[in-house]
């Protein structure tokens, strides 16, 4: 008998393009949304788009509740539903990078309401995910969440963050290619849960955008437009996987352990790109596929080595020996790298010197 399943959770609306921050009036009309919203925001895109928005709101009668938040945890995620709650909010509007748009994304899961997401950054491939990615003393949670209802990304807004923002986005996107070839070894071996067509999604997503790394450069809000399209693709793959399988394998196994080392030292992208040069390596075969992966890198001007990262070298060495402890997901990691093997693949890749 035929008993399989699936059920893929992905936003009803998504508006990308100029100017468009000034439609999240009319998107939460649209979506017959009542009541007042909580902006779940950071410092800058606090600035950059979130009081600009509550303008729009307040012209309408509508004033909403702003929570400003530092860091992705789950602290965070608790003191939004507080001030949700306090603030009698009925939905809840991400407005920010990563960090902002996950912590909304939990939140308005645990408080079983609508959530728009608002990118300020092209930064990070959670943009319409259904998964928050939370750290947590020794390891960092995929946990399942709320997908947006919409999606509201202004490239005039994107294009204008910094460039490095950027750049980190499209590394996050160019990791895709080891995340998927970790995904297709776990299958092989662990027969874990798999999606052929999550998969080729999210290959195909970092294969269009090198095709294009012509058209990504600092100043174009074309690039703000390539990229956050490619964005929103690897995240759909997520929502199609349910599960972060198709974005993320042992290169962010290894991000996500810099995070703990060295905390805030560089960007989650640029981290998960330097990350997958050494993991293309050791899946090993053609020698151009890593080289390509750092070619692909470096000519969307992402860092390439630990040096260009902030990070030292022996911060990269105990990264890649210990991140496959970080959770319980089989990578080309296996059980763990000695200190010899790493130093080896990050010396033979030019990650450290
Ligand atoms: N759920 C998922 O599927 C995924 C989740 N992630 C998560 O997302 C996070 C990484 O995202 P990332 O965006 O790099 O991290 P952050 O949200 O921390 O943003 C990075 C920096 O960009 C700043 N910023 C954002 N927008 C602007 C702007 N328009 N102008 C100037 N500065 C701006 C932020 O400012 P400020 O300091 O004021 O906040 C912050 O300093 C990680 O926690 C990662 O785990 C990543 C990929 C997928
Ligand atoms: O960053 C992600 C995909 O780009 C997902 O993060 P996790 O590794 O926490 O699942
Ligand atoms: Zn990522």
């Amino acid at each position: 008998m035929f008993e399989k399943s699936t059920w893929i959770r992905l936003p009803r609306n998504v508006i990308v393009g100029h100017g468009v921050r000034s439609s999240v009036v009319e998107v939460v009309d649209d979506l017959h949304l009542q009541g007042r919203p909580l902006f779940v925001t950071s410092p800058t895109p606090k600035r950059v788009a979130a009081d600009p928005i509550a303008a729009d709101f307040e012209a309408t009668g509508i004033e909403p509740a702003i929570v400003s938040v530092d860091t992705a945890s789950f602290d965070a995620v608790e003191e939004v539903i507080e001030t949700a709650e306090a603030a009698d909010a009925s939905y809840l509007v991400g407005i920010g990078g990563g960090k902002a748009i996950d912590i909304a994304k939990m939140a308005s899961d645990h408080l079983e309401m609508g959530f728009l997401s608002v990118p300020t950054a092209a930064s990070h491939d959670g943009i319409v995910s259904n998964r928050g990615s939370v750290p947590d003393g020794d390891t960092r949670h995929s946990v399942a969440a709320e997908p947006p209802l919409a999606v509201v990304a202004d490239t005039g807004i994107l294009a204008e963050a910094p460039w490095e923002l950027t750049t980190a986005g499209c590394a996050d996107i160019i990791s895709n290619y080891t995340a998927v070839m970790d995904w297709r070894l776990a299958k092989r071996l662990k027969d874990v849960e798999y999606s052929e067509y999550a998969a080729a999604l999210a290959e195909m997503t970092a294969e269009i955008l090198v095709d294009n790394a012509d058209l990504i450069r600092p100043g174009l809000e074309e690039s703000a437009w390539v990229v956050t399209k490619a964005l929103m693709s690897s995240g759909v793959a997520m929502s199609i996987a349910d599960s972060s399988r198709p974005a993320s394998g042992a290169e962010h196994l290894f991000s996500h352990q810099l995070d703990r080392l060295a905390p805030d030292a560089a960007l989650h992208g640029h981290q998960v790109g330097v990350g997958s040069i050494m993991t293309a390596y050791l899946h090993g075969g053609d020698h151009g596929f890593w080289t390509n992966i750092r070619d692909a890198l470096s000519s969307i001007d992402a860092p390439t080595t630990a040096d260009e990262l902030g990070i030292d070298d022996e911060t990269v060495i105990e990264a890649l020996t210990t991140c496959h402890e970080i959770r319980d997901r089989y990578t080309i990691l296996g059980d763990g790298m000695n200190e010899r093997a790493a130093r080896d693949v990050a010396k033979r890749t030019g990650v450290i010197s």
